[in-house]
């Protein structure tokens, strides 16, 4: 994230150091006006009041109003743009990742991240460069405090350094400690995620909502307490010491120990002077726990973009893109020793399947029968190319091809099917079509079509689906693909799908593939394989 602020595309950005270069310029005019407010305090103690340091101070005022409003507009705008860049890089590494990593990521983290932690950062635009403002004021105030009195400069300058090697020593364990609250805080939004998507499940049932409340969010919401506590309590112990203890034993010092042969104007001017740190000091104080909180959600949104990467374990199958001249036809795709591994974080195969060798011919229709868990869904992810093979073919009329290049050969109705609210991706078909559709899959009371979009309140299951279904047919791919599709289809419907929708893409040349439990449909097939464990049995 930082890279991306300060480094996009491995060159020093302009605009970082164009905010930094007009916030300096704010810090001189605050520091100027501090100078002159206190050379003027000096001439009025030793009663010469005149109005020559008028001018001056309101030049310092303007200037200082001008380039902080620069640094603050330029700033944020460029953080914003940046985030912006961020956001669309991760929507875009999301789109083109493979399923398998989507797989193995926490959607819960990638929400926080994307939403929490952007946010975050983009909050601490403002407070970053007042913190930048507030330090270089600091070293204009100490180095005018310097040069009024060398003595009393050293004793502020060196107090400072010591409370900034305290800070920078105790700034390990800060950081750890905000990773740690950060990490439990994104569990609890995960576990609230439970109470809404699991809500039925704990209505219904007073035990399991008591124990998943009391024994588990509770809890862990008292942990995620805890934790915010002790980066409270860590950070409160160094900026008490750091910055505020340091602050008063410098002036204490300047105002105690001072020896006595000096001038008690210069003591003077180096006391009013300090009293022109107190602010920026404060800034300091108040805005590095923000700053620091930005700088974890910089590293958490780094991470992200890590895990979105393509892993080269995935090699030419992720780099394969669709082809600029895709082919529709074919007349055989031959699977030949296709495996496919389930691994764990480990690497040790927890399922596999195959080596499995099938002929699928254009125009016939498949079906896939096997008992739950048998590899039914995991072997038409890899057929779809969405799984990677670890070894084996795929053949199209003699040709070996990746599968990945080739997804658009299919139209997909999985079990877990999502409906998007428009027809993304289809050229926008007439009214009258989609009516017809509606009608012939018997939802045109439920969903209406209108403006290029399908509008409905609430479906079943079964009507999900066939929304679905309509949404293939648009489609028109030649391979279509039905992850147990009539599984909640009344038996009306159910034998409508088998005995005349599916003949009827049949007749219009298209390939099916069909996972079923339905084995009184099975005669409507040209090939039926069973799946047992992993490997295809001849039994079928
Ligand atoms: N993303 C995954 N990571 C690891 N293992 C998985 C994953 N998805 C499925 N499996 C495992 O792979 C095996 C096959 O699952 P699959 O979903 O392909 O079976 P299925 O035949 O479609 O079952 P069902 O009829 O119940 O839908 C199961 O043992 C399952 O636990």
């Amino acid at each position: 994230m930082f890279k991306l602020l300060f480094f996009p595309e491995n060159k020093l950005s302009f605009t970082p150091v164009f905010v930094l270069m007009m916030t300096f310029m704010a810090a001189i005019g605050c520091s100027s006006m501090a100078i002159i407010v206190n050379e003027a305090a000096g001439e009025i103690l030793e009663g010469r009041v005149h109005l020559t340091h008028l001018p001056p101070f309101l030049a310092a005022l303007v200037f200082f109003v001008i380039t902080k409003r620069i640094a603050l507009r330029t700033g944020i705008d460029f953080v914003e743009q940046t985030l912006e860049k961020y956001l669309n890089k991760v929507g875009n590494q999301l789109r083109q990742a493979e399923l398998m990593q989507i797989e193995n990521l926490d959607k819960g983290e990638i929400y926080v991240k994307m939403t929490m932690d952007t946010k975050k950062i983009s909050r601490t635009a403002a407070a970053g460069i007042n913190v930048i403002q507030s330090v270089f004021t600091i070293l204009f105030v100490v180095a005018y405090i310097f040069v009024t009195s060398p003595l009393s400069g050293f004793i502020f300058l060196g107090l400072f350094m010591i409370s900034l090697l305290y800070y920078q020593s105790y700034r390990h364990s800060l950081h750890e400690a905000i990773h740690g609250a950060v990490s439990k805080e994104t569990e609890l939004f995960d576990d609230f995620g439970h109470v809404l998507d699991g809500f039925k499940e704990l209505k219904i049932s007073h035990e399991k909502n008591e124990d998943f409340f009391h024994n588990y969010l509770r809890p862990l919401s008292d942990t995620v307490k805890r934790l915010r506590i002790r980066v409270g309590d860590k950070y409160a112990r160094v900026n008490v010491f750091s910055f505020v203890f340091m602050f008063y034993l410098s002036l204490g010092c300047v105002v105690f120990l001072l020896p006595s042969y000096v001038p008690v104007s210069v003591r003077f001017k180096v006391i009013a002077a300090s009293a022109f740190l107190w602010d920026p000091i404060n800034i300091l104080s108040v805005s590095m726990p923000e700053i620091l909180q930005a700088y974890v959600s910089g590293e958490r949104l780094d991470q992200l973009e890590q895990q979105l990467q393509v892993s080269s374990d995935l090699g030419e199958f992720a780099a394969s893109t669709r082809p600029e001249d895709p082919l529709y036809d074919f007349n055989e795709i031959r699977i030949e020793n296709l495996r496919f591994d389930y691994t764990d974080k480990e690497g040790n195969t927890t399922f596999f399947i195959g080596p499995l060798n099938l002929t699928l011919k254009a125009g016939e229709i498949l079906f896939l029968k096997g008992g739950n868990g048998s590899g039914k869904s995991t072997l038409l992810k890899m057929l779809t190319g969405l799984y990677p093979p670890r070894s084996g073919a795929f053949v199209m009329d003699g040709t070996e091809i990746n599968m990945a290049e080739h997804r658009h050969l299919f139209s997909v109705v999985y079990t877990d099917c999502h409906l998007f609210d428009g027809l993304y991706g289809i050229e926008s078909p007439s009214d009258e079509k989609v009516n017809e559709l509606l009608n012939m899959m018997g939802i045109f009371h439920k969903v209406r079509w209108q403006e290029g979009q399908f509008r409905y309140s609430e479906l079943s299951t079964g009507q999900r689906k066939r929304l679905s279904f309509i949404t293939a047919l648009l489609e028109d791919k030649p391979i279509y693909v039905f992850d147990e599709w009539a599984a909640e289809q009344d038996p009306e419907f159910r034998k409508s799908f088998y005995e005349k929708l599916l003949p009827e893409l049949k007749a219009r040349g298209k390939t099916i593939i069909a996972a079923t439990h339905d084995e009184h449909y099975f005669h409507v097939a040209d090939q039926v394989i069973k799946m047992e464990y992993g490997q295809v049995r001849s039994d079928a």
